[in-house]
C-alpha cells in the first residue's frame, strides 16, 4: 500500500531540505516517490490568490483567517486527483505542508490552541466536507523559532523569489504556531506524528525505513 507522508513545520524549518533527503533515502530503498508542495503556487488559482493576499495585493482578504484558510483548503481540494494518482503510481507521496498547516497557522493567528474551535473547523472542512485523503504519517520538523527565522532570512537573501510573506515575517505568529504544532503532534491530530529534530543530525535512513513499514 502506498504511503501518504506529510512534512510540517515553521517557515524556514527546512521542510524542503528534509523532503530532498527523504527522496534520496526512499530511492536507495528501492521505493518510488513523488512530491507535492502546498500551496501550489503557479499551478492552482486558489494558491495564486493566497500569494496575492499574503503580499497585500487583495485588500482586506488577508485579515480574514477563515477566508485565507478556505483558499488554502481549496488548493488542496483541487489536488485530490493528483494525490490519488500519485498513490496509485508510486510507493510514497510526500507532501510539503498539508491540512495541519491550516490548523496550526489559523489557530495561531486567532490565539487559539491545538484543541480549539479553529482546529476542529479545519478538520470538518478539509476531511469532512472536501474529503481530502488522510495521511499515513505526519512529520513535525521541529526547530527553535529563532533558527527557523534565521534560515528563512538567509534563504530570502539568497533567493529573490523567496521573499518572506506577511505570515513569515511575523515572529509572534511563528512562535504561537510552534506551540500549536507541538500540541497537534502530542495529540496525534488527524494521523500519527513523528517529531524530527531539525537541528541535530538526523538518521534519515532509519526515518525513511520506518515510514515505508
Ligand atoms: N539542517 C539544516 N541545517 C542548516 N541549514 C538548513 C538545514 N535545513 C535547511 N537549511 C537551510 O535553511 C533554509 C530553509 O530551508 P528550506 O528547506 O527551504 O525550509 P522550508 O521549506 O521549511 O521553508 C535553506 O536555506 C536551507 O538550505
Ligand atoms: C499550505 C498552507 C500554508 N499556510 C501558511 C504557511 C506559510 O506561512 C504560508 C506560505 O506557505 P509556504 O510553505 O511558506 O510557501 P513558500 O515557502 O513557498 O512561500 O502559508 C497556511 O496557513 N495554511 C496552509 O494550508
Amino acid at each position: 500500500m502506498a504511503k501518504l507522508v506529510v512534512i510540517e513545520g515553521l517557515d524556514g524549518a527546512g521542510k524542503r531540505t528534509l523532503a530532498d533527503a527523504l527522496t534520496v533515502e526512499f530511492d536507495k530503498s528501492g521505493a518510488s516517490s513523488t512530491r507535492i508542495a502546498f500551496p501550489r503556487y503557479g499551478q492552482d488559482v486558489h494558491a495564486d490568490l493566497v500569494r496575492d493576499a499574503m503580499y497585500l495585493r487583495l485588500g482586506d482578504l488577508v485579515k480574514s483567517v477563515h477566508g485565507m484558510a478556505v483558499l488554502f483548503a481549496l488548493d488542496r481540494r483541487a489536488a485530490i486527483e493528483q494525490i490519488e494518482q500519485g498513490l496509485a503510481e508510486y510507493d510514497v507521496v510526500l507532501l510539503d505542508r498539508y491540512i495541519a498547516s491550516n490548523a496550526a497557522y489559523g489557530a495561531a493567528r486567532l490565539h487559539e490552541d491545538g484543541r480549539g474551535e479553529f482546529v476542529s473547523w479545519v478538520h470538518e472542512l478539509e476531511v469532512g466536507r472536501f474529503g481530502l485523503p488522510v495521511p499515513d504519517a505526519q512529520l513535525l520538523l521541529r526547530v527553535p523559532v529563532e533558527v527557523a527565522a534565521q534560515r528563512a532570512a538567509r534563504r530570502e537573501d539568497a533567493d529573490a523569489t523567496r521573499a518572506r510573506d506577511s505570515y513569515e515575517s511575523d515572529d509572534g505568529l511563528q512562535a504561537r504556531c510552534a506551540q500549536v504544532y507541538d500540541q497537534l503532534a502530542a495529540d496525534g491530530w488527524l494521523a500519527p506524528w513523528h517529531v524530527v529534530d531539525g537541528v541535530a543530525t538526523s538518521d534519515f535512513s532509519t526515518l525513511a525505513t520506518s515510514l515505508l513499514a
